[in-house]
């Protein structure tokens, strides 16, 4: 029997890629047709030359590539793709007559679509086009209200929606979103078309392809499709029957060709750190002659003024070894991953019985409600939260200035993992130390791990015994109070389980008694 092949077969335009770290950074007064007003703007953001993979994306946009290709963007973490996506974007909208929704944002979820957002509208007033957010931060009239311009009505009279239907029309030309909000709008909203859309960036693809999210690419695509089934003849099959109603029929004298070819009009841009290979993954996306924009040959890459450590020590004192640590890093911004929502609050909580640390530990988790995840993000921007403890949720995407440090507690499963999580350091060319926590059984583990981004040693580091020595004492009256505080959450959880079931039982008899 024949072995199975060890690597997986590769797209073919994967291959054929352009290799954006042959790119040099280009000052903005030498960037070929940049809209003068954008170069002010882009100055007032401290920006006076443009990445590597900003340049890469700026020829294949606005210079001779001319948009006509779909494009997957991968380059490191904190290499610049938000702007590399945004800048060529905005200034092809700058020369629109009317206004309407003409570029769409997606991705995985509010705090990253807050700060792509934050991208856009830097530099979109400066030539008069205005950035929405649907993430459902407000309540959806509120977002309604900042999204879709309604006509002027006269006062007193009392008129009927329908009316004035035709009449809605979009207060924003570019829009960043995260599905579930996106498909709120798409079903719900009146006037919200993707009739005009020009642009879609599907940012953190990998993420965004992880799940299926109410099937909103292929509703999307679907309801941009420019003629018939042709280009994508599936899409029907994941579209809920309401859709029918809002398949739009793109005119054909906008589409643009490749190579004599007719194309659809949609341009696409797919942007990740580490984009999957997966063709099955890949086809969701139907792309139109794609064009791989990547950072060298190897697959993985870790920030260049990234230093690695290794942190060995015994399991049951990672706690000890994480506070010495946090010690020596003297109240430095910093982020230490964990494995899981659950953990990230022990480990939090118990962080916090160790007394005073003279260093401010907040916990930032999906378990969270989206306001104190804010307030907490706010506040570590600020420089008022030193670390944060998190797990996968501040892993992707997230940039915060200062961060200098990233602690892996928990060694991640993956590479793609890892490489996300240390990216929230050594971002924009900054320098940035990423420490990691093993038990010795894990070490060879982290080994293999890091090779597949063709690092082959890391070095370690070592806390003096007689830091671990001074911290027994307060430790254990930690894990005792740990104990307690874990004791009484459970027992008030189960309070409010059985409260909730009950709840539950009642009105499930009350609606029978109807
Ligand atoms: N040309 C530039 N000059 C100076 N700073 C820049 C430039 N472009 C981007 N930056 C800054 O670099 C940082 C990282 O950018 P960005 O968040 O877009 O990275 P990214 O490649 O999307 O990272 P990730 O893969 O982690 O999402 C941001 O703080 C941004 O303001």
């Amino acid at each position: 029997m024949g072995e199975k092949p060890k690597t997986k077969a590769v797209l073919p335009w994967m291959r054929s890629l352009v290799d954006v770290s042959l790119f040099e950074h280009c000052p903005l007064h030498l960037l070929p047709s940049l809209d003068p007003r954008l170069k002010v703007g882009l100055e007032n953001m401290d920006i006076s030359s443009l990445y590597p993979v900003q340049v890469g994306v700026w020829q294949e946009t606005i210079g001779p590539g001319a948009f006509q290709r779909d494009l997957c963007i991968q380059s490191p973490t904190g290499s610049g793709k938000t702007l590399a996506y945004a800048l060529p974007i905005v200034q092809t909208l700058s020369n629109r007559a009317i206004k309407c929704l003409r570029a769409l944002v997606v991705l995985p979820n509010r705090d990253l679509a807050i700060q792509v957002k934050e991208v856009f509208a830097s530099i979109a007033p400066a030539v008069g086009l205005s950035v929405g957010l649907a993430i459902g931060q407000s309540s959806i009239a509120d977002e309604i209200a900042e999204l879709i311009k309604r006509p002027k009505l006269e006062a007193g009279i009392c008129y009927d929606p329908e009316d004035f239907a035709p009449e809605l029309q979009s207060s924003v030309d570019v829009l960043v979103a995260t599905p579930g909000r996106l498909m709120d709008h798409i079903n719900n909203t009146k006037g919200f078309t993707l009739e005009h859309l020009c642009y879609l960036v599907v940012d953190e693809t990998d993420r965004l392809l992880g799940e299926a999210y109410q099937s909103w690419l292929p509703t999307v695509l679907q309801l941009t499709h420019s003629s018939d089934e042709s280009f994508y003849p599936h899409a029907s099959n994941f579209l809920p029957f309401s859709f029918n109603s809002l398949k739009t029929r793109r005119r054909c004298g906008f589409e643009r060709g490749f190579k004599g070819k007719p194309s659809p009009r949609l341009v696409k841009m797919v942007v990740s750190a580490t984009l999957t290979r997966d063709p099955s993954k890949l086809a969701q996306l139907d792309l139109h002659h794609p064009l791989f924009l990547t950072t060298g040959q190897s697959r993985y890459k870790l920030p260049e003024q990234l230093e690695s450590y290794k942190l060995i020590c015994e399991s049951k004192l990672k706690p000890l070894y994480l506070v010495a640590l946090l010690q020596n890093l003297g109240g430095e911004k910093c982020i230490v991953f964990t494995s899981s929502v659950e953990s990230t609050h022990r480990l939090c909580t118990l962080l916090k019985f160790f007394g005073d640390l003279q260093i401010k530990i907040k916990e930032y988790s999906s378990l969270q409600h989206q306001s104190v995840r804010s307030k907490t993000l706010k506040a570590f921007r600020e420089g008022k939260i030193q670390v944060l403890v998190s797990s996968n949720a501040m892993a992707h995407g997230m940039d915060v200035e200062g961060v200098r440090n990233v602690i892996n507690y928990d060694l991640p499963a993956y590479i793609k993992r890892f490489i996300h999580r240390v990216g929230r350091t050594a971002r924009a060319g900054q320098t940035g130390s990423c420490f990691t926590l093993l038990h010795k059984d894990e070490i060879k583990r982290f080994k293999k791990l890091l090779q597949k981004a063709d690092i082959q040693s890391c070095p370690d580091y070592s806390i003096p015994s007689d830091s671990i020595e001074s911290l027994r004492i307060i430790y254990t009256s930690a894990l005792e109070k740990l104990k307690e505080t874990v004791e009484v959450e459970t027992s008030r959880k189960r309070k409010i389980g059985f409260k909730s079931s009950k709840a539950g039982k009642e009105s499930e008899t009350n609606h029978s008694k109807e």
